[in-house]
């Protein structure tokens, strides 16, 4: 039973012409259901999910590269009993750097032709593998036209039957006596990396700290299959790119403290010169020792470079802190009051007094600031601002790479029973979700994150009538450092303590409840309640702070409820995690935790085969295999296949004709 009626063919009609217009006649509906019906069956697709790239564009690439070591996984099942370790490293390396790799082996190689032929035999293999987790089409698709049709030919033949034996080995000796060889193998090695990774989310802080944010952003430009969940830092430079002055500052100071100048410059064009020559002309014979950039050391930065961004990230952190003091004054509902201090400074004794103690400051001297009125930019610092303002507004890649936010990006995301975000939602001490004020109305929960995302956008959109705009893009500053940010979640930023006053204490940030509640299962499970997240194995999936994994801690929470996949690609944070980051790998089969050990070079990489070490974690198996039908996507492949049969009653009964 159908359960179709005439007066429903009638009252979906408009839907049903539409769709009549893709499917004419009963043949090619019956075809497009069958062909569905195929995917329903298929294993679900695989997912990764890294969190906190912070700018590390090659430990990124080679992640997307390798699918988190997903490849070498592969080869080695195929291959391990056959192929020396050595030769099936030189494989993966390959199939990862193919230009580099070919580059290598035509000047070592002394016979090409014969590597050529094994190489493109062992790389078919290997697609075979990775490609029957897809249906023929989805496949097609992702090869590229030039060598679309030999590749499926090899695909779908095999080499051992006699017969096809002939015919398979012709392709290849003609793929090389025609000079293809090396376009082919570099075509199918990009096609393997491709389908080893069905969708890629990333959950936030792609931006900061690693100098290659605009490298990431660039290789997503080409990329197909992910999603982004906003990160603080993210909304950092999404503020600065909408022309908020603090966002812009606060951009500035992470750059210059990192001596990441390449981001700015090389990836944005954004001239620093204004602020050089400003910083020199205000702070020539400051040290400016407290401002020192941290450097790893790889990093070679001359002593009189250091010197120089020294003096322009004090002079942009000054002009930080009384830009936010200002913007603070004109929002008294964020209530971060406790965030201005330049009034509190004692200018005579080098002092500030914070809560009844006074603390003597690291650096005092502060030549532009009027202690009559400390929130004041000078008249230059002014000149300044409006410079780096234009600057930060006439940069097309940034405003190329800002809108992949707003194209694949959101606040949250709900994607096969796992629910996505940053960082926080933010909790009462209870563990029940906080009202928070957005725009004067109390919030919690998703509603929280959708009023959040709204206010970011409006900010965003050119047609946003004034002051709504003007108040949405202030808004970036909350969502980057308020206290009941979702996106942050912790009592303050102590950007102005951490740089001036040597107590610690000063400088402690108190996190919020979520992170303290988020290992019960309870929390867990009331959150994913309140976001409508079902099924059975349903999990809350986030980044933001560090996994101490060299100190033992588990990123794995809340009996399995909870995922923390911040394992600090950041290299700044090597030293805390004791590893290079987490890849959380979703297949048809289960969960498991990828844990990267530092990324040396690519060219090392290709030398040597050597890889990231991945080291995988079984966190959760499935008792039975996944299928694209189990997942959200098969719900929707469910509803065509659905409103398909509906089509095809309504031609069969007349109700609709038949297109030839
Ligand atoms: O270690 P850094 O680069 O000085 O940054 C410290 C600051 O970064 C923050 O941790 C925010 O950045 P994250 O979102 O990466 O955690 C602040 O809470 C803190 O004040
Ligand atoms: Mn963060």
């Amino acid at each position: 039973m159908s359960g179709f009626t005439p007066e429903k063919i009638e009252s979906d009609r408009r839907l049903l012409e539409l769709l009549s217009q893709n499917f004419g006649n009963i043949s090619s509906a019956a075809t497009e259901i069958i062909n569905l019906e195929a995917i329903l069956n298929l294993p679900k697709g695989t997912e990764h999910f890294i969190a906190d790239i912070h700018g590390e564009a090659d430990a990124f690439r080679h992640i997307l590269k390798n699918a988190s070591g997903n490849i070498k996984r592969k080869v080695n099942e195929l291959f391990s009993t056959t192929m020396r370790e050595d030769d099936i490293r030189q494989l993966c390396s390959l199939i990862y750097y193919p230009e580099r790799k070919l580059a290598l082996m035509r000047s070592s190689e002394t016979h090409i032709e014969n590597f050529y032929k094994i190489t493109l035999h062992l790389l078919i293999k290997v697609l075979q593998e990775v490609s029957s987790k897809y249906s023929r089409s989805r496949v097609r698709k992702s090869l590229p036209k030039e060598f679309a049709y030999i590749i499926e030919e090899l695909l779908h033949e095999s080499p051992f039957e006699e017969n096809k034996q002939l015919y398979y080995n012709r392709i290849i000796e003609t793929i090389i006596s025609t000079g293809q060889a090396e376009e082919c193998i570099r075509a199918i090695s990009n096609v393997i990396q491709r389908l080893s990774i069905d969708q890629l989310h990333l959950l936030g802080d792609i931006y900061d700290r690693g100098d290659g944010a605009h490298i990431v952003m660039d290789t997503l430009l080409e990329y197909k299959g992910f999603d982004i969940q906003w990160g603080n830092h993210d909304v950092l430079w999404m503020g600065a790119a909408c022309g908020n002055e603090c966002c812009i500052t606060n951009v500035l100071r992470v750059s210059l403290r990192y001596g990441n100048m390449a981001t700015l410059e090389d990836g944005y064009g954004i001239n620093l010169v204004p602020l050089a020559t400003f910083a020199m002309e205000t702070y020539g014979d400051d040290p400016c020792d407290v401002f020192m950039p941290k450097s790893s050391s790889d990093e070679a930065i001359s002593d009189k470079n250091r010197r120089l961004i020294a003096k322009m990230h004090k002079a942009i952190s000054i002009i930080q802190f009384k830009l936010e003091g200002q913007m603070i004054v004109r929002h008294p509902e964020w209530k971060m009051d406790d965030r201005r201090l330049l009034h509190k400074i004692d200018m005579t004794s080098g002092t500030i007094s914070l809560n009844g103690t006074s603390y003597p400051l690291s650096d005092s001297n502060f030549p532009t600031i009027d202690p009559a009125d400390p929130y004041r930019l000078s008249t230059e610092e002014q000149l300044l601002m409006e410079k780096l303002l234009h600057s930060f507004s006439v940069s097309d890649k940034l405003k190329r790479h800002i809108s992949i936010f707003f194209s694949h990006g959101s606040l949250f995301q709900i994607c096969n029973s796992n629910l996505l975000f940053h960082a926080s939602i933010p909790l009462n001490e209870d563990g029940s979700l906080k009202e928070v004020e957005v725009n004067g109305k109390l919030y919690s929960g998703p509603q929280l994150l959708k009023q959040i995302e709204m206010l970011l956008r409006s900010g965003y959109n050119t047609d946003t009538p004034e002051p709504e705009r003007r108040n949405a893009i202030d808004y970036y500053l909350y969502a980057w450092c308020g206290p009941d940010s979702p996106l942050f979640d912790k009592s303050k930023m102590a950007t102005f303590e951490r740089y001036l006053i040597a107590d610690k204490a000063t400088h402690h940030e108190e996190k919020g409840h979520y992170y303290h509640l988020r290992g019960q299962e309870e929390v867990c499970d009331n959150i994913l309640d309140a976001f409508e997240v079902t099924g059975e194995h349903r999990h809350i999936i986030n980044g933001h702070v560090p996994v101490k994994a060299g100190d033992g801690e588990n990123p794995v929470k809340a009996n399995g409820k909870l995922m923390v996949i911040d394992g600090g690609f950041s290299k700044a944070y090597h030293a805390t995690t004791g590893i290079a980051g987490y890849t959380l790998v979703y297949h048809s089969r289960g969960f498991e935790l990828v844990q990267h050990e530092p990324f040396s070079s690519a060219d090392e990489a290709v030398k040597n085969g050597t890889d990231i070490i991945s080291i995988n974690r079984l966190v959760e198996l499935n008792s039975h295999r996944v299928r694209v039908r189990d997942t959200d996507r098969g719900k929707e492949l469910t509803g065509q296949i659905q409103e398909l049969r509906e089509l095809l009653y309504a031609y069969r009964h007349g109700l609709i004709k038949e297109r030839k």
